[in-house]
C-alpha cells in the first residue's frame, strides 16, 4: 500500500508539473500574441487532455492523493456533484420489476400466497378460538357424502361463543383435512365466496389410528340449496323476495323471471370468481353445492372437500376422476393429463401462474356454471332426466350450443322453447353468454371474472346500453369469436369454383395457391413443430422431475397447518 501510494504521489506530481507547464504556455501566447496568428490551439488542447486524461487513470487505478480520487470538488460546489452511491432508475430495471410483480401477482398470485401462508395463517392460529368436539351438540343429519356426514348442531351451553346460533358440523374421513385446508384460504381470501367456516380440526380416536376423524365447522347459512329452489314449480318466484328482498313492480313473465335468474347467476359468479382469484378450483359446481344465505341474502359455495388448491398444488392429482357427471366439464381433468401430479408446495407455488395460464383450470367451474344457468332458464332440464338428457344431445352435436338448439328448438315444447325466449330478451345476451360458457374446449370458456363484466348483466338491455358499454360488448364479442368458423367458411369458398355470384377461387387460381404454398407452409410448420417439440419435451422434464419430488413428499404436508384436538 505504501509503494502504491507513494508511486501515486509521484505520479501525480508529474502532472501537476505538465499542468504547470501548460499555463506557462498558455500565458506565454496571451502575452506575446506572436506575429499576428492565433495562439496553437490544437497543441493546448492536446496538452490539456494529456493531464486530464492522466488524472483519469490515477482515479481509475485508485491510488493518489484523496481528491484527486475521489472527485471532492470545492466544498460550495459539492452539492452539485453527481451523487455516487443513489439508486439509479433504467429503463430495463424497471421493465423487470413490472415483469417479476406481475409474474408474482398473475392468478392464482405467488406473492399473496406467501403473505397468506405465513403471516395472516401465523396470525389467526393465534388469536382464533379453538375448539373441541364437546363443545358441540349434534343435532339432526342434513346429508351423507360418501366421505362423511352432515349434521346440524349448537354449541354446547357451557361454551360461550363470540356468535351465537345454529351451526353445520361435518365429520369426515382422511378427505376431510384437504377441506378444512380449502376452507380455511377461502375465509381468510374471500370468505363471502363459501359458507361461514368456524374451525376445523382432527379428533383422534381412542380405538385406533384408523378411525380418526375431521371434524368441520360452519354457521348454518339456510335451509335452501340451489338444487331445492329450482326444483320448484314456483322457481325463479320463490328466490325474488330472498334475494331481491321485495316483490318487483313487473307481472308474472318473463322479463321478470329474466331479472331473478340474471340476480342469481350474478351472484354465484361473483362467489365462483373470489374463489378461482385465489387459486382454488371447486371441480363439484352444481345446485347441491349453492346454498341460500338467510344472513347475508346472497347464494354461497358449499362442500369444498373435491376442490383443489392450485397456489400450492394441494389436492391436485390430475387423473383422479372424482367429477358428477351431470355437471362435469368434457375434458374431465382440470389439468392437462400431461402435467405432472403436484410438486412439493414450493416448486408448485413458483410454477402455479404458468400451470394456471396453460391449462386454464378454473374452465371447468364455469362449464358447470353454465349447466346451472341452463337448468334455470329450461325448466325441463331441471330434473336429473332432462339434464342427462341434454348432455347426451350436446355431445352429439360435437358441444355445439349452436348445433343443438337448431336440432331441438324445431319441435321444442313449450316449456323448452320458454327458455329460448328469456334467453333471446334485449337482443340475445342471455343466450350470448351461455354459448360463451357452454363449450368444449376450455380455452374458448369465458372465465368468471368475464362473464361477470358481460352486458347481460347490466339489466336494461341492449337499448339501455351506454356508449362505453357497448364498446365492451364488441370486446368481448371480438375475443369471444370462435374463429374455426370463419376458417370453415373461407374453405367452402374456396371449394367452389369461383363464379362471379358465388365468389371463391377458380381451379386456376387454386393451383396457383398450391404452388406457392409448399414454401411457406412449410417453413411455417416446421417452426411450429418445432415449438411443439420443445414444448412437449419441456413438459415430460418437468413431470419426471415434479413426480420424483413428489414421491419423496407423499406425506399430507399440510396436515400441520391443522389442530388436533388435545
Ligand atoms: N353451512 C351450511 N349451512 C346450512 N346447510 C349446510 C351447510 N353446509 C352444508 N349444509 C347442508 O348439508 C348438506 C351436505 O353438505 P355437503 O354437501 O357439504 O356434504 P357432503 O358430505 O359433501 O355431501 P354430498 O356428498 O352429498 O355433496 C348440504 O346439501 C346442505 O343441505
Amino acid at each position: 500500500m505504501a509503494t502504491a501510494g507513494a508511486a501515486g504521489v509521484q505520479l501525480t506530481s508529474y502532472s501537476s508539473f505538465l499542468a504547470a507547464g501548460l499555463n506557462k504556455l498558455q500565458r506565454k501566447r496571451t502575452l506575446s500574441p506572436s506575429n499576428g496568428r492565433k495562439p496553437a490551439a490544437t497543441t493546448i488542447k492536446a496538452l490539456a487532455w494529456g493531464t486530464s486524461g492522466l488524472d483519469d487513470l490515477f482515479l481509475g487505478v485508485g491510488v493518489g492523493l484523496p481528491c484527486t480520487v475521489m472527485e471532492c470538488g470545492d466544498i460550495i460546489y459539492r452539492s452539485t456533484l453527481p451523487r455516487s452511491s443513489g439508486l439509479t432508475v433504467t429503463a430495463p430495471g424497471v421493465a423487470l420489476a413490472l415483469a417479476a410483480v406481475s409474474y408474482l401477482w398473475a392468478t392464482p398470485g405467488v406473492a399473496p400466497g406467501f403473505w397468506d401462508m405465513f403471516v395472516l395463517a401465523f396470525f389467526e392460529r393465534l388469536f382464533r378460538p379453538t375448539y373441541r368436539k364437546d363443545d358441540f351438540v349434534l343435532g339432526k343429519k342434513l346429508g351423507e357424502g360418501a366421505f362423511g356426514v352432515v349434521y346440524k348442531a349448537t354449541f354446547a351451553k357451557n361454551k360461550a361463543s363470540p356468535k351465537q346460533g345454529d351451526l353445520v358440523v361435518k365429520k369426515a374421513t382422511e378427505y376431510g383435512a384437504v377441506e378444512i385446508w380449502m376452507n380455511e384460504r377461502v375465509r381468510r381470501a374471500c370468505a363471502s365466496s363459501c359458507a361461514d367456516f368456524v374451525y376445523g380440526f382432527l379428533e383422534s380416536s381412542a380405538k385406533g389410528k384408523g378411525s380418526d376423524e375431521y371434524w368441520l365447522v360452519w354457521r348454518f347459512e339456510g335451509e335452501e340449496t340451489l338444487a331445492e329452489l329450482i326444483q320448484s314449480k314456483e322457481f325463479p318466484y320463490n328466490v325474488e323476495t330472498k334475494i331481491l328482498g321485495e316483490v318487483q313492480d313487473l307481472p308474472k313473465g318473463l322479463e321478470r323471471e329474466n331479472k331473478i335468474i340474471q340476480t342469481i347467476m350474478r351472484q354465484v359468479l361473483f362467489a365462483l370468481d373470489g374463489l378461482h382469484s385465489t387459486g382454488i378450483v371447486h371441480r363439484d359446481m352444481k345446485p347441491q353445492n349453492v346454498i341460500f344465505s338467510e344472513g347475508s341474502r346472497t347464494f354461497k359455495i358449499i362442500d369444498l372437500g373435491a376442490a383443489t388448491d392450485l397456489r400450492v398444488g394441494i389436492n391436485y392429482i390430475p387423473k383422479e376422476f372424482l367429477l358428477d357427471p351431470r355437471y362435469s366439464a368434457p375434458e374431465q381433468y382440470i389439468m392437462s393429463t400431461q402435467t405432472p401430479s403436484a410438486p412439493s408446495a414450493p416448486v408448485a407455488t413458483a410454477l402455479s401462474p404458468v400451470l394456471w395460464q396453460m391449462n386454464l383450470p378454473d374452465r371447468f367451474d364455469m362449464y358447470s356454471v353454465g349447466l346451472i344457468f341452463l337448468q334455470m332458464a329450461f325448466p325441463p332440464l331441471r330434473s336429473d332426466n332432462g339434464l342427462i338428457q341434454f348432455n347426451r344431445q350436446l355431445k352429439r352435436c360435437g358441444y355445439d350450443m349452436a348445433a343443438w338448439r337448431n336440432t331441438v328448438e324445431p319441435r321444442a315444447s313449450p316449456e323448452l322453447r320458454k327458455g329460448f325466449e328469456l334467453l333471446d330478451l334485449d337482443g340475445g345476451i342471455g343466450w350470448e353468454l351461455l354459448t360463451s360458457i357452454v363449450r368444449y374446449k376450455a380455452g374458448q370458456r369465458t372465465s368468471a371474472k368475464a362473464a361477470l363484466a358481460h352486458p347481460y348483466f347490466k339489466g336494461e338491455g341492449l337499448m339501455g346500453l351506454s356508449f362505453m358499454q357497448n364498446l365492451r360488448l364488441q370486446l368481448f364479442r371480438a375475443t369471444q369469436k370462435d374463429y374455426s368458423e370463419a376458417v370453415k367458411w373461407i374453405i367452402r369458398l374456396m371449394a367452389r369454383s369461383g363464379t362471379p355470384t358465388d365468389g371463391g377461387f377458380t381451379e386456376a387460381q387454386l393451383q396457383e395457391l398450391k404452388e406457392m404454398e409448399p414454401k411457406k407452409s412449410s417453413a411455417r410448420r416446421n417452426v411450429l413443430a418445432s415449438v411443439l417439440r420443445l414444448q412437449r419435451k419441456v413438459l415430460r422434464t418437468l413431470n419426471e422431475s415434479m413426480d420424483e419430488l413428489n414421491r419423496q413428499r407423499k406425506s399430507l404436508w399440510w396436515s400441520r397447518w391443522i389442530p388436533r384436538e388435545e
